[in-house]
């Protein structure tokens, strides 16, 4: 059983009402309501290597922002909209709404509690987390803080296949419902503030937390990472990078787990039928937040033409510029099942915590449910292309 935090078909309207009448007794919402000045304030919050690791880059990013500018809704009228469906089911997983935790590596940079606080406001708003390979905490104590709350594991694919095969084995014993390959990061980007900041949090030894407590992973040091910190550290740069990894290697996975596999950070509709060709279960269209291919296609943009090849013969989820509930609406008219909020809930994080996860959650999932009803619609199931016009800029 979730708490009463969990998200309501009348989810807007009954937050609404909360944040007026808390209102009527002098008190205002304590974190920023807008997206904008959310990420002003946790820049402000966190050290200026941390607040450069989280923005990446910046031109593919504001690209991602500026596609979901140029979509605007066109909103019906009178169409009794007093009872609204979010929820969706993806392959056979049922999602209370159509939203999901994007994998983010290296909370501990952000706030103590890292990963355990998210899994914890995850639970309290019944919105699924997909977990990191990089986390700080591992995936055995962050399945235990989301309880029965669904949850997914990312991975980043190694060059030593004993080791994502053990990741891959732990994800299944711990309760992982899916397993979410990352191919965009094979390499890590010209990242210019981090280059200029000179740091690399793994280098610190965070984000290491499932590395260094796998056995696979132990058993190629010749003393454990708690002893000489540096060589493990120094054995993940060995592996970690892995860019002569192909489409021919995806089939090992498919030998290694029974679980469903999707692929991120796919962009181009033939990468999308390649996957379909080899048998995996789902695609998530993304430029991984504009992190790792400057000058890259907003994700945005790229959906519709996969959307149409894909042809609903699997689950299309998004993510990328995520802010707001039009955007998780505009993406889901596009074509996409489901979308992954990265950057905010991170932003809530390094504010308030645990709390701060909760409420941005809380704000972005009432923010759609009120989008769509007064768009005119009752359920997400109803969106399509033609909810959108495609509004470009007038130079
Ligand atoms: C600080 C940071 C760390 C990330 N770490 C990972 C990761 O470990 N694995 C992964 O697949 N994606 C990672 N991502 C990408 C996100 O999963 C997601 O694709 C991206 O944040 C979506 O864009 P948005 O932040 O604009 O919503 C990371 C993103 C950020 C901002
Ligand atoms: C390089 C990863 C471990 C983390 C990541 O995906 C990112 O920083 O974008």
């Amino acid at each position: 059983m979730k708490d009463e935090q969990s998200i309501s078909p009348s989810h807007g309207l009954t937050r609404q009402m909360q944040v007026y009448l808390q209102g009527l007794q002098g008190q205002r919402p304590s974190l920023p309501v807008s997206p904008d000045v959310l990420e002003q304030r946790a820049v402000e919050q966190l050290s200026l290597e941390a607040s450069g690791y989280l923005a990446g880059m910046d031109d593919t990013m504001r690209a991602n922002l500026e596609a979901f500018q140029r979509w605007r809704i066109v909103p019906r009228m009178l169409r009794d909209v007093s009872q609204r469906q979010l929820s969706t089911s993806i392959l056979k997983m049922q999602l209370p709404v159509p939203l999901l935790l994007a994998p983010i590596g290296v909370q501990s940079i952000i706030h103590p509690e890292a990963e355990l606080a998210v899994a914890r406001a995850a639970h309290s708003t019944n919105v699924p987390m997909i977990l990191s390979t990089a986390s700080s905490r591992t995936l055995e104590e962050v399945a235990l803080a989301l309880g029965d709350t669904q949850r997914w594991f990312q991975l980043y694919w190694s060059k030593n296949p004993d080791l994502n095969a053990s990741f891959v084995r732990r994800a299944e014993q711990a309760g992982y419902g899916a397993i979410v390959v990352t191919l965009d990061t094979l390499l890590l980007s010209w990242r210019e503030q981090d280059i200029q900041n000179a740091y690399l949090p793994f280098l610190l030894g965070e984000g290491l937390a499932n590395y260094f407590s796998d056995p696979v992973f132990r058993q190629a040091l010749l003393q454990p990472p708690e002893e000489n910190p540096v060589t493990a550290v120094r054995y993940f740069t060995d592996i970690f990078l892995n860019p002569s990894l192909t489409w021919e290697q995806l089939g090992f996975l498919r030998q290694h787990t029974s679980l469903p596999i999707f692929l991120k950070g796919i962009l181009h509709p033939d990468d999308a039928c390649k996957a379909i060709d080899i048998g995996m279960d789902g695609i998530i269209v993304s430029n991984h937040g504009g992190r790792q291919v400057g000058g890259a296609i907003a994700a945005l943009d790229a959906l519709p033409a996969i959307a149409q090849a894909v042809n609903k013969q699997l689950p299309l989820l998004f993510d990328s510029g995520i802010r707001r509930g039009s955007d998780i609406l505009k993406a889901l008219a596009l074509g996409a099942q489901a979308v992954l909020l990265g950057r905010p809930y991170i932003w809530g994080l390094a504010l308030e915590g645990e709390q701060g996860v909760q409420t941005v959650l809380q704000n972005i999932l009432a923010d759609l449910d009120l989008t769509l009803a007064l768009s005119g619609y009752s359920s997400i199931s109803q969106l399509d292309s033609s909810t959108l016009v495609n509004a470009q800029p007038v130079h």
